[in-house]
């Protein structure tokens, strides 16, 4: 082929010469998208015509593509690395993935995309097949590799390292987990962004893997759940676009427990395609709609961000959302174009190209990522089925007969056993994680791990030794309490040990006493079924004043109004503690714990587990007004519900 290049693209691959040729040397902070091309094998199959391929390699990262204004002329790209159609999986992978592993480790986050016409080599370079897997696992054995040699290390002696594994499909615009069973996978989890505007996903199940087969064993039937369908093109076409997200938590085991997080996303995007080619029509139609639009606003994301304007539309498609980490954001991140050398691919092959060449003008800013926990680890946010349920939760609490009471200045006991709690937890897991691992691992390294495990069962002792003493505190407290009780007044005196004894527990869900049960009376019910029983006599410091005797007042029972006017009817210590139960409930119960709070259902759960995410913890109750779609009159109306079923417990 003759080497002429066409003016409009040779502008494009001139355009990023000169760009680069102009480029002040990134700063430290600052990291280029990397862009790979790899070219599929010729399948003559595909090229009914049998007009040979239109695209070619020239060297190590520069490829030609006929000009279809004159066949005798070709243009030519240049990228970070070219990969020809006899190129192996391991090349692709060691050229231009596992150079960015190494920052997880440090707390950084990492992208990898696959991009391209449809039938172009995405899920093989991605996935790819048991003889020649693709990046997906050979990148997560390697990240095992990494996190096995770093923790032997002296250095590290006080780290742990912890990995988990999401993994989600945009379908239809829609975010559904791949982890979650078949029947549950449907539900559109929110995207959301942190302060630092780091992407989170709310509701996302992480699990906690440890090994490779632990990878596996969630991977490979998630991977049942995606998408996929026939269309002309590709027997087995992705009709979604992927996300495998790898988490390595790298935590200090003393305090201040910092944290330093990093994250691996491994995305592998639906093709783009041409509905006149596929022959895609009903469903397989709307799916190629959304697949296209999504596609669309990724390419006016690179345009907007290549030319500086103000406002990138990253929230014009939930594919661009969940990419503005990878794409200026702070991710370091590398895409690779696949492409197909057929004649029939022409169109797409050129618009890849063209998407390609301005992508590798963005550049990142990638930041190392570290928090520091005030108190203690905390356990990645899994759904466990071993996880005590809210009200177990709260029932230990009394049992234990923990009180409020200060042991240290502004940490009360009954937050920092439940700390204690999750630490345990953490630690047992730990273990548990450790000695699986140990059981697979090479004669070497099982000292390194045994010396691990020795510190985590000296770390459960101290703790267990720490909660011997809280609970000593606790009791002391207590029967300090009992004695300042008995000193008190008598209409006073019958407070919590009474309520207790006499209440008896509410149903979880608002039962309404009065007919009809219209959803208004429901929200109220709590308090009514208080009116009706044995509750009311228990109830200390019950205000005989004009308040409560106006019976128009107690039908507005909604809203803050209302709020006070019960909180002055219940003991001040009872509303404290178990407005501290529900507190601690929402900052570390798991999404089945919150739904079972009274006006709480899955969609509230999630947005509360959304705004820990995103905000840290809860310091008060009344925070739940900072969520979008709790207003002032709903989080009043919850605090009554529940704090009444607390009591009653
Ligand atoms: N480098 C390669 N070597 C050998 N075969 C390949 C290569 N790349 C792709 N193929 C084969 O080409 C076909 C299409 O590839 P693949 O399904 O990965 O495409 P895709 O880009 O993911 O398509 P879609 O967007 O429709 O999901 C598959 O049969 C795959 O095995």
């Amino acid at each position: 082929m003759e080497r002429k290049e066409k003016p409009t693209e040779l502008a494009m691959a001139k355009r990023v010469s000169i760009f680069e040729a102009g480029l002040k040397k990134p700063q430290a902070s600052t990291a280029r998208v990397r862009v790979s091309v790899r070219l599929r094998p010729y399948m003559s199959q595909d090229d009914e015509k049998n007009e040979g391929p239109c695209v070619r390699g020239t060297g190590g990262n520069s490829l030609e593509i006929v000009n279809w204004r004159n066949t005798m002329e070709t243009m030519q790209y240049q990228f970070d690395a070219f990969y020809g159609d006899g190129s192996s999986q391991q090349e692709v992978y060691l050229g231009s993935v596992k150079p960015v592993l190494t920052h997880l480790l440090s707390g950084q986050n990492a992208s990898i995309f696959a991009y391209g016409p449809t039938g172009a080599g995405k899920t093989h370079t991605m996935l790819g097949s048991p003889d020649q897997p693709g990046v997906i696992p050979r990148a997560v054995r390697d990240v095992f590799q990494m996190v096995r040699e770093q923790s032997v290390l002296p250095s590290n002696e006080e780290w742990e390292f912890t990995t988990t594994m999401s993994y989600l499909e945009i379908y239809n615009e829609k975010v559904l987990d791949l982890l979650q069973p078949k029947d549950l996978k449907d539900q559109d989890l929110p995207i959301r962004e942190d302060k630092d505007k780091n992407i989170l996903i709310p509701g996302l199940t992480q699990k906690l893997i440890s090994s490779f087969t632990d990878f596996e064993n969630h991977f490979i039937p998630a991977s049942q759940n995606r998408t996929v369908a026939s269309t002309k093109l590709n027997s087995r076409s992705s009709r979604s676009h992927t996300v495998l997200l790898i988490k390595v938590v790298k935590s200090l085991r003393r305090p201040p427990f910092r944290q330093l997080t990093g994250k691996l996303y491994l995305i592998d995007l639906a093709g783009s395609e041409d509905n006149r080619r596929t022959g895609n029509q009903g469903i397989r139609l709307k799916e190629s709609g959304a697949i296209n639009s999504s596609l669309f606003v990724l390419s006016k994301v690179v345009d907007a961000l290549n030319q500086g304007l103000p406002r990138i539309p990253y929230r014009d498609s939930k594919l661009t959302r969940l990419l503005q980490d990878s794409l200026g954001g702070s991710a370091h991140s590398v895409m690779i174009t696949n492409l197909a050398p057929e004649f029939k691919y022409y169109f797409d092959t050129l618009t890849a190209l063209n998407f390609a060449a301005k992508s590798k003008q963005i550049i990142n800013k990638p930041f190392t990522r570290e928090t520091v926990q005030p108190t203690a680890l905390k356990r990645p946010r899994e759904e466990s089925p071993t996880r005590m349920p809210a009200k177990k939760k709260m029932e230990a609490q009394n049992i234990s007969g923990e009180v409020s009471t200060e042991s240290a200045p502004g940490v009360s006991v009954s937050s920092r056993s439940s700390h204690n709690e999750v630490y345990d937890g953490s630690v047992m897991e730990r273990l548990l994680m450790l000695e699986k691992m140990m059981m697979g691992t090479p004669e070497r390294e099982r000292l390194a791990l045994l010396k691990t495990v020795q510190q985590s069962r000296k770390e459960i002792q101290e703790l267990r030794e720490k909660q011997k003493e809280l609970e000593a505190k606790a009791q002391e407290a207590q029967s300090l309490l009992a004695q300042q009780n008995t000193l008190q007044p008598s209409n006073s005196s019958n407070a919590e040990g009474k309520v207790k004894r006499n209440i008896r527990p509410l149903a979880n869900k608002p039962i309404s006493v009065a007919a009809p049960c219209s959803k208004q009376q429901a929200v109220v019910s709590p308090l009514q079924v208080s009116r009706v029983n044995p509750l009311q006599q228990n109830i200390s410091e019950v205000e005989t004043s004009k308040k409560t005797k106006t019976s128009k007042k107690t039908e507005q029972l909604e809203g803050k109004e209302n709020m006070e006017e019960f909180q002055c009817k219940v003991n001040s210590g009872l509303l404290k503690k178990s407005e501290e139960m529900i507190l601690n409930l929402l900052n570390t119960g798991s999404l089945q714990d919150l739904k079972e709070l009274q006006r709480i259902g899955d969609k509230k759960a999630r947005l509360i587990m959304g705004y820990r995410e995103l905000n840290g913890q809860f310091k008060q109750v009344a925070d739940l007004a900072n969520i979008a779609g709790f207003s002032d009159k709903q989080v009043a109306t919850f605090l009554k519900a529940n704090l009444l079923s607390t009591i009653a417990r």
